[in-house]
């Protein structure tokens, strides 16, 4: 018990320790170190630090990454990734390859298990938990997207086609899965610009019906940050940005260490 106890603690330090006060973090890393009897060589604060300090904290080398093209993408939905993936990567005269404007966030089944420091907090929160968006198995048939970040604009694009499966009305799309979509885009921009957060307030405003089946774009850019609050703006468009499908507004609340342990 008190292993796995420390395993926990060290591993919510490794995910978390770039958003954590210093002194929060110190005081976490005393206990730590105060509690060591059984030999385990803790890594110090600055160690912890050097390893944690990406702010997307998942790496392309995991087991399947959903945000690639599978069988059922439709053309449009190749033929935007390819647009957006062609942006990530530019070919100088040279012929040498530098880094684009653009980065395409690898996307996972798990939200801690593939996470830095976050294996043995996955398996002793929720082993069988598995991302909402993620958990459909039959390629297709729920949500197919990739998500591109913009770190210089601050802003995010995902390419989204929507499986039979999310029929609401008929022959479209749930309202609660363009806000599960909107929800997942925004709060992973939040992500990546403030660290963990969590969604606080989601304004939705439907404008017209998103066909099943179709691809659309779901656009989120940072409007402001006050504190630990993150204010984003999403539209959802068709593929030309000819039709407006939804508008909506986010508040992203940035939490700390404990606050998905209820502490
Ligand atoms: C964690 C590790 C992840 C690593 C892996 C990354 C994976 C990345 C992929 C993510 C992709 C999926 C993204 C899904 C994201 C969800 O769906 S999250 C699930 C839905 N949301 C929830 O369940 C949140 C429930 N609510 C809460 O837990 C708490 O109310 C909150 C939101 C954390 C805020 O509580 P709090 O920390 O005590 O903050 P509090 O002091 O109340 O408020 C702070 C400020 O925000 C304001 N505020 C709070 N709520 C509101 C509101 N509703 N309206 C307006 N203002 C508000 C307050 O007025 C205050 O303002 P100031 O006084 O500072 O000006």
């Amino acid at each position: 018990m008190l292993r796995q106890g420390l395993l926990m603690a060290r591993g919510l330090c490794q995910l978390m320790s770039n958003k954590l006060s210093d002194s929060l973090h110190r005081n976490i890393m005393k206990h730590l170190n105060g509690n060591t009897r059984s030999g385990y060589a803790w890594t110090s604060l600055q160690n912890i630090r050097a390893v944690t300090m990406s702010p997307w904290p998942f790496t392309p080398s995991q087991p399947r990454d959903y945000s690639l093209p599978n069988a059922s993408w439709s053309s449009e939905m190749q033929r935007l990734y390819e647009h957006y993936n062609n942006m990530c990567e530019m070919e100088t005269e040279g012929g040498k390859k530098i880094k684009g404007a653009w980065r395409r966030l690898p996307s996972y089944n798990r939200s801690l298990k593939y996470a830095t420091g976050g294996q043995c907090l996955s398996k002793l929160l929720q082993g069988k938990a598995r991302i909402f968006t993620r958990n459909i198995e039959e390629q297709g048939a729920g949500f197919e997207y990739v998500v591109f970040i913009n770190k210089q604009e601050k802003t995010c694009v995902c390419v989204f086609q929507a499986g039979h499966l999310l029929e609401g009305p008929p022959g479209h799309v749930h309202g609660g899965a363009i806000a599960t979509i909107i929800d997942s885009v925004t709060g992973t921009h939040a992500t990546y610009l403030s660290g963990p957060v969590m969604t606080a307030n989601l304004t939705i405003n439907y404008r017209s019906p998103i066909p099943l089946g179709s691809v659309v774009l779901v656009h989120s850019s940072l409007d402001k940050t006050e504190g630990r609050k993150t204010f984003l703006s999403c539209q959802v468009t068709n593929t030309d940005g000819s039709k407006m499908h939804t508008e909506a507004t986010g508040l992203f609340v940035s939490i700390g260490v404990g606050h998905l342990l209820g502490l």
